[in-house]
């Protein structure tokens, strides 16, 4: 049976209770305090294992403040006004009610049902009763009718007060809504428990810290590892517990962090502390084990790898010409959803990654990772150990073909990968091939698309290419056409890019004029979709119009086609407010362009490493 504490800030809803208790399954007990008084009753209650204490008006807030037993505060309802304004009817004198607004608010309808005029003193906070009752006695109020405090504070300043007392409906109302309250605690307790049971089976330590800094989940396992109890750990503040569990923790890596348990007495355990901030200000700690360890690293390494090369391209982020769709488009979205081995053709900068993502995120693979290797910028003796892993024969977790398992391996440009490992590659695709029954049943461990800007064929010819591999790749090769064949497409390309730019860059650019279009035709674009994209992003960064003009465009555009330079070419390209980084990257791009987009010449040429010139060009 539920129990309840009422604390009544009156006498006589103490005894209104008491009559009522016999006809009520409940366990009610009442006793008469206002404020302070019921709160010191409140406080003393604790320890009695009430399930709710009932209140009513200030002395309820005030307990609701200290104490830790929900509370629920009797409200003053509408039968409770209408006998109050009943009992004053034929009352000679002005009336007033000063309350609470939910108090004062339902008067008026009272009042006209009663043909009563009442004045009425709307109070936000206890402090205002006192000037709400001078207001009153200033307006000629000389009976005044409200709450406990109200009641209190005009007897006080002299005015006659009455009190609007609870009848039996806010009684049985307020004891309907105390039973839901413990109902629900109830049922938060049991899931609490469920919860706490499902903690208790993990292999894992769970702590769970409060956003006051105690904690308040902790499971099994981080007893076990621990050796402090479940009793003793929870509601003790996080920063004691580590000092009990002589645990110090570093690597603090702000809001996602991990931790590395270093404590003398852990410290050959190679426990691990996950810590991730949750929504509410707490914490949650996972703590793995050694074993556990590898497991996690791999986690987070996914994770970091995927937060890198997100494959964020999709069919529909792509401008379709009828020429683009016919010469490769329509064919890429068919066979993205084919498991077979894609290889696409096409000179530097033509779409070959992004058409790859795009086919990776239509496809069944969709859900796992897309692994990139760029064969080209990786010394060519480490291509075989990153792609299949160390030589030693055992299962190496790092190799780029257990990484891409169920998701897309991507490799650009595929004739740098040695001999030996397309070889390799070639087995193991023919090996997924021969696992099934018949040519349909094709099911590799990963979607391979490769990419390429040379002729395989010829290579193969010339025994620089695996001729297996090959044959794998042939029947689904896909050619991506270099921007100058379908020049006539340009002002539909430099639309839908105008309308992307102008809305990643905060510009309102409406075009580019006829003369400046005229010369973009004009020009060869060795760096083909990629160069015409950085190009139209330079110029719409520096237009300050609706269009770009002639003008505006010509030292940009010279400096990109090889034209000798206007005299002030340089001093805008070191320009006054530009940073070293941002010349620099300039200084690459068009370096870039005019080695035809090619890596390998534009590195040597700065004197910088692939690897660098890769990462800076990904700065971008
Ligand atoms: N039809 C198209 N519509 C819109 N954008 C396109 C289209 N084709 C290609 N692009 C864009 O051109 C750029 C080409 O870059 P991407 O890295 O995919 O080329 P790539 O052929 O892999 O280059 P590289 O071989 O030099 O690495 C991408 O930003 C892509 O979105």
């Amino acid at each position: 049976m539920f129990k309840f504490l009422i604390i009544a800030p009156y006498r006589g809803l103490k005894d209104l209770l008491e009559d009522m208790a016999e006809e009520l399954p409940y366990e009610i007990h009442a006793e008469v305090g206002d404020l302070q008084q019921g709160l010191t009753i409140a406080k003393a209650a604790e320890q009695q294992k009430y399930d709710v204490i009932i209140s009513r008006g200030g002395t309820a807030k005030l307990i609701r403040q200290h104490v830790r037993i929900p509370v629920i505060e009797i409200a003053v309802n509408g039968y409770d006004i209408l006998r109050s304004l009943t009992f004053l009817k034929e009352y000679p004198g002005k009336v007033g009610i000063i309350g609470f607004p939910n108090i004062v608010n339902g008067v008026d309808t009272i009042a006209e049902l009663l043909d009563m005029q009442v004045m009425k003193f709307v109070i936000h906070h206890e402090d205002q009763a006192a000037s709400a009752v001078q207001q009153a006695k200033e307006q000629g109020v000389s009976l005044v009718i409200g709450d406990v405090i109200t009641v209190a504070t005009s007897e006080n300043y002299g005015l006659k007060a009455i009190l609007i007392t609870s009848g039996r409906e806010a009684i049985l109302e307020v004891l309907e809504r105390a039973k839901e309250t413990v109902l629900s605690r109830l049922e938060k307790h049991q899931e609490m428990a469920f919860i706490k049971q499902l903690l208790n089976t993990m292999g894992q330590g769970v702590i769970g810290v409060h956003a006051d800094g105690s904690i308040q989940f902790y499971n099994q396992t981080a007893a076990e590892i621990f050796g402090v109890s479940a009793e003793q750990a929870v509601r003790m503040k996080w920063g004691d517990f580590l000092t009990q569990a002589q645990i110090s923790l570093e690597a603090d890596r702000g809001e996602e962090f991990v931790q590395v348990v270093v404590g003398k007495a852990h410290y050959n355990k190679g426990l691990l502390i996950y810590g991730k901030p949750m929504a509410d200000g707490g914490m949650n700690y996972t703590i793995y084990r050694k074993e556990d360890i590898r497991l996690l690293q791999q986690q987070f390494r996914r994770a970091e790898e995927d937060r890198f090369s997100p494959p964020a391209s999709q069919f529909q982020h792509f401008v379709k010409t009828d020429f683009i769709k016919a010469s490769y488009m329509d064919r890429a979205e068919q066979w993205s959803e084919l498991a077979d081995p894609i290889v696409i053709v096409g000179e530097s900068g033509t779409g070959k990654r992004s058409l790859a993502e795009a086919m990776h995120n239509r496809s069944g693979y969709h859900k796992g990772p897309f692994v990139v290797l760029y064969a080209d910028l990786t010394p060519s003796d480490q291509l075989g150990r990153l792609l299949f892993g160390s030589d030693s024969g055992e299962s190496d977790e790092n190799a780029l073909v257990l990484r891409a398992e169920a998701g897309t391996l991507y490799i650009h440009n595929i004739e740098y990968v040695p001999l030996p490992s397309q070889r390799r590659l070639a087995a193991m695709l023919q090996a997924s091939n021969r696992r099934g029954e018949g040519a349909y049943s094709f099911t590799p461990p990963f979607r391979l698309i490769v990419s390429t800007s040379d002729d395989l064929e010829e290579k193969v010819r010339a025994n620089e290419f695996d001729r297996q591999l090959f044959t794998l790749l042939q029947p689904h090769m896909i050619h991506m056409p270099p921007l100058r064949s379908f020049i006539e497409d340009l002002d539909h390309l430099v639309f839908w890019y105008l309308a992307e730019m102008n809305r990643s860059l905060g510009k309102q650019v409406l075009g580019i004029k006829p003369d400046v279009m005229k010369l973009l035709k004009s020009y060869h674009w060795p760096g083909n979709m990629l160069e015409l994209k950085r190009v139209l992003k330079v110029l719409i960064e520096s237009s300050d119009g609706s269009f770009v003009t002639m003008q505006q465009a010509e030292p940009i555009l010279a400096s990109i086609f090889e034209r000798p330079a206007p005299e002030g070419a340089l001093r805008q390209l070191v320009g006054k407010d530009r940073t070293l980084e941002e010349i620099e990257r300039d200084i690459i791009r068009i370096v870039l362009e005019q080695e035809g987009f090619n890596q390998s010449t534009t590195a040597k040429r700065l004197g910088i490493n692939r690897t660098t010139l890769w990462r800076k060009l990904n700065q971008e």
